[in-house]
């Protein structure tokens, strides 16, 4: 599931994952909540993802907290160039903690890594609160395609570790995920 507040990206990063392309220029704000499918394969093990990517905006709350319980993982997107969406992700770990499962996946993930000189949030500043929270975090971008790939992929072998715990290949997972992979998706326009 999607998280974080409007306009930080969750659509177009579903977008980019699912179709690889970047809906640049037409921003329409999610109402509630919406899913698509997608096949990974990560470590030889096919995952499908059903992907719920959901409303930012506060009116929508009470409908998407209903979704949080049977969630298996979280993506919780920041804007970088929005220090108001970063200051915002304790609020939505506090709403995480009171409506997901224990045990659910979360991932921080700061969005718009794109946008150099508009940046508010320093990339340390985003390591620093996934560290205090014990959770992965990438910068990412949706609209060059840069870790959006390898987001998706860490939080399917967690979910692969998750499922299979006998597994010993789970222990890769521990690892910090790589901060800057360069993206193979082309440029957008
Ligand atoms: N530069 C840049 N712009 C982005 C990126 N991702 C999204 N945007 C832009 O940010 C705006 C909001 O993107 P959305 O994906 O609709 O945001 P959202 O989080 O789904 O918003 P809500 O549906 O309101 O919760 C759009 O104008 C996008 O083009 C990115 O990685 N880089």
């Amino acid at each position: 599931m999607l998280l974080g507040d409007s306009g930080v990206g969750k659509t177009c990063m579903l977008v980019r994952f699912r179709d690889g392309t970047f809906l640049a220029g037409n921003y329409i704000s999610t109402v509630g909540i919406d899913f698509r499918n997608k096949v990974v394969t990560v470590d030889g093990i096919k995952v499908k993802l059903q992907i719920w990517d959901t409303a930012g905006q506060e009116r929508f709350r009470s409908v998407t907290h209903a979704y949080y319980r049977d969630a298996h993982a979280l993506l919780l997107l920041y804007d970088v160039t929005n220090k108001t969406s970063f200051d915002n992700i304790r609020a939505w770990l506090g709403e995480i903690r009171e409506y997901a499962q224990d045990d659910v996946v979360i991932m921080l993930l700061g969005n718009k890594s794109d946008s150099g000189l508009e940046r508010a949030v320093r990339r340390e500043e985003g390591q620093r609160l996934a560290r205090e929270y014990q959770v992965s975090f990438m910068e990412t971008s949706a609209k060059t395609g840069l870790n959006v790939e390898a987001a998706f992929a860490h939080v399917a072998r967690s979910l692969v570790a998750k499922a299979n715990p006998a597994d010993p290949s789970r222990l890769a997972v521990r690892a910090p995920p790589v901060q800057e992979q360069r993206s193979s998706c082309p440029p957008c326009s």
